[in-house]
């Protein structure tokens, strides 16, 4: 059972993919995956190309729909598990309790950077002016322009957007996040600032779940690696 120490547990989980361009044929990808996250800790997926670290982290954000098995997560003093959740529960869970961070940014068009970055703090409960605070110092940390605050990403740089996507995953006190490659393609500087602030997130006791290609970066992060290689099924094998 998933505590506050524990907040998330993986069993059994198992993915297969319906290809509908080839009569409905399964492709199976995870079979018995199983792994806990522990409060304060980063753990690592790790892997070869396709096999299935991105599956993982989509079944347990609610994106892709689970087989079998159980994602069981500590939520508010409860226990819910996420591969049986209702719609309305998993966006409960996502509100309060998992947070997403990647570097592809997909947000409403004419809403300022700030805004974007402050918005999932506002519905959390912070204070309005104290959350665009609290963006404006992460933003700044990342190394955002100040004069591009006021404006909508819509027309910054690929590496600026990235780096306001990766302000806004980290603006929140969500106890667990999920980190998709959020160094992947950042200079030196930057990945060391993200770097920063995952250690801090450590710090503050809150349960890392990760995907690093990049080796220095992995071993800077991982308290430990789940080998997802180990979840083949066994006719993929
Ligand atoms: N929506 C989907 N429909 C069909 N097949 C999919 C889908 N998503 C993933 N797959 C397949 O599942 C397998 C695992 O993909 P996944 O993206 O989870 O791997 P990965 O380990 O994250 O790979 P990489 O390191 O290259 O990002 C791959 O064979 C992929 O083609």
């Amino acid at each position: 059972m998933p505590t506050e120490q524990q907040p998330l547990i993986v069993r059994d989980l198992a993915k297969s993919f319906t290809m509908h361009l080839q009569g409905g044929r399964s492709l199976p990808v995870l079979a018995n995956a199983g792994f806990a996250l522990k409060a304060g800790e980063c753990a690592v997926l790790a892997g070869p190309s396709g096999v299935g670290k991105s599956s993982i982290l989509k079944m347990i954000y609610g994106n892709y729909a689970v087989n079998s098995g159980s994602i069981a997560v500590w939520h508010e003093g409860a226990v819910i598990d996420l591969a049986t959740a209702e719609p309305r529960a998993v966006m409960a869970v996502r509100k309060r309790t998992i947070g997403y961070v990647s570097q592809f940014l997909s947000v409403v068009p004419r809403v300022s950077t700030r805004d974007i970055v402050a918005e999932p703090m506002i519905a959390r409960g912070i204070d309005r002016q104290e959350a665009r605070e609290r963006a404006e110092t992460l933003l700044a940390r990342l190394n955002l322009p100040s004069r591009l605050f006021d404006l909508p990403p819509a027309t910054f740089s690929g590496g600026e957007q990235q780096r306001v996507n990766i302000a806004r995953g980290f603006s929140t006190n969500h106890p667990i996040l999920l980190l998709d490659e959020p160094t992947a393609s950042l200079d030196s500087a930057n990945r060391d600032v993200v770097l920063e602030i995952i250690s801090e997130k450590k710090a503050e006791g809150v349960a890392l779940l990760g995907i690093f290609h990049d080796l220095d970066t992995r071993e800077r992060v991982a308290d430990h690696l789940i080998d997802v290689s180990a979840f083949a099924p066994a006719q993929a094998a």
